[in-house]
C-alpha cells in the first residue's frame, strides 16, 4: 500500500466511507439519517463508491466477458469503456442524486476531476486497464470539504496519458483515507459485518480473519475487503469497519490479540 504526504491537510475530522454496489441499489433512510448525525457531529464525510453489479449488468447486455483474478477485475479495451461509463455515467450520477433529494448537497467527482486519482497501470499484460494509484489530490476534496459539500468518488483512475483505469472501490477508499488522513473509514456492504457460523462478529483481529478466510467462512468478495481492511489499519488510519448501510457491524483489529480480551 502506497502512503501519501499531502500538502492540504485540513485539522477537521475526517471520515470516508465507501459504498459498494450491493448497497448502492437500495440505500435505506437510516443511512442518510445517521449519515447527516456524522456531519452534525463536525465530521467532514467522504464518499467513495464501487458499482460490480451494475457493471456486471451493462457487460452482459453488451456481451463482454470478464473474470476476476483476487478480487480485481481483468478489465480489457472492450470493457473499461463499460466500466467506465457505468461508474461514472450511471452509478455516481443516481448516487449523487439520491444524497442531494435528502438533504445532503453532494457532487460526483472521478479520478480526473482535478486530477485526484493518478495512476500507473496495475500490470497491463495481466489485468489490462486496471490503475495502480500513485497519487491523490486530496486539493478539491479539502476545497469541497470547506464548503461542506461532500465529495463522491467513483472508482476510476487516469494514466499519465490521460487512459481511465478501473480499480477495486476497496481499494479507492483505503486510499483516499489515507490520503486525508481519515480518522475511520467505514466499508458499507450488504451484510452487517463478518459472519462466521450465523453470527455477526462486533471485532475482528488480524489472527482470526487469516484463520476464517483459511477455514472457509470468510469467502469472495470479502475477501479482499478484510485484507483491505487491515492494510489500512497497519498504514495508519485508526479506525476500519465493515458496516451495512445503517452504519454498525464489524471493527477490525489489527493487534495479535483476541476479541474483548483484558489483562
Ligand atoms: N464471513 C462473511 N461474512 C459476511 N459476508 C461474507 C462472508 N464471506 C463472504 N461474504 C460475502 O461477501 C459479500 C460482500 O462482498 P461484496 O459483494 O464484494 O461487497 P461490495 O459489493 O459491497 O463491496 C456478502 O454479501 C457475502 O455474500
Ligand atoms: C478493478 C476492479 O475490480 N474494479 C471493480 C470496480 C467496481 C467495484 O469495486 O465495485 P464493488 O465495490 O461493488 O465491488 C470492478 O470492475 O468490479
Amino acid at each position: 500500500m502506497t502512503t501519501f504526504k499531502s500538502t492540504h491537510h485540513t485539522d477537521r475530522k475526517k471520515i470516508v466511507i465507501k459504498l459498494g454496489g450491493s448497497t448502492l441499489e437500495g440505500l435505506n433512510q437510516s443511512f442518510f439519517s445517521n449519515f447527516k448525525l456524522l456531519q452534525e457531529q463536525g465530521y467532514d464525510v467522504i464518499i467513495t463508491h464501487g458499482g460490480g453489479p451494475a457493471i456486471n449488468r451493462e457487460l452482459e447486455k453488451q456481451n463482454v466477458k470478464t473474470h476476476a483474478i483476487n478480487g480485481i477485475r481483468v478489465t480489457n479495451e472492450d470493457a473499461i469503456d463499460i466500466v467506465q461509463n457505468t461508474l461514472i455515467g450511471t452509478v455516481n450520477t443516481k448516487l449523487v442524486f439520491e444524497l442531494n433529494k435528502a438533504g445532503i448537497k453532494a457532487v460526483g467527482l472521478n479520478g480526473f476531476d482535478a486530477g485526484l486519482i493518478q495512476c500507473e497501470y496495475l500490470d497491463q499484460e495481466t489485468y489490462g486497464f486496471v490503475g495502480d494509484i500513485k497519487e491523490i489530490n486530496t486539493e478539491i476534496i479539502e476545497q469541497l470539504s470547506a464548503i461542506n459539500v461532500v465529495p463522491v468518488i467513483a472508482c476510476v483512475g487516469t494514466s499519465l496519458e490521460g487512459q481511465g483505469l478501473n480499480i477495486n472501490g476497496d481499494t479507492v477508499a483505503s486510499e483516499v483515507a489515507l490520503a486525508v488522513s481519515a480518522e475511520s473509514l467505514l466499508l458499507v456492504t450488504d451484510v452487517s459485518g463478518i459472519r462466521i457460523l450465523d453470527e455477526y462478529q462486533k471485532e475482528a483481529t488480524e489472527t482470526l480473519i487469516n484463520q476464517w478466510i483459511e477455514e472457509g467462512h470468510i469467502y469472495g468478495g470479502m475477501i479482499p475487503k478484510v485484507q483491505g481492511a487491515l492494510q489500512v489499519l497497519e498504514a495508519g488510519v485508526p479506525s476500519v469497519q465493515i458496516v451495512d448501510d445503517s452504519l454498525t457491524g464489524t471493527k477490525i483489529l489489527s493487534e495479535i490479540r483476541e476479541p474483548n480480551y483484558s489483562l
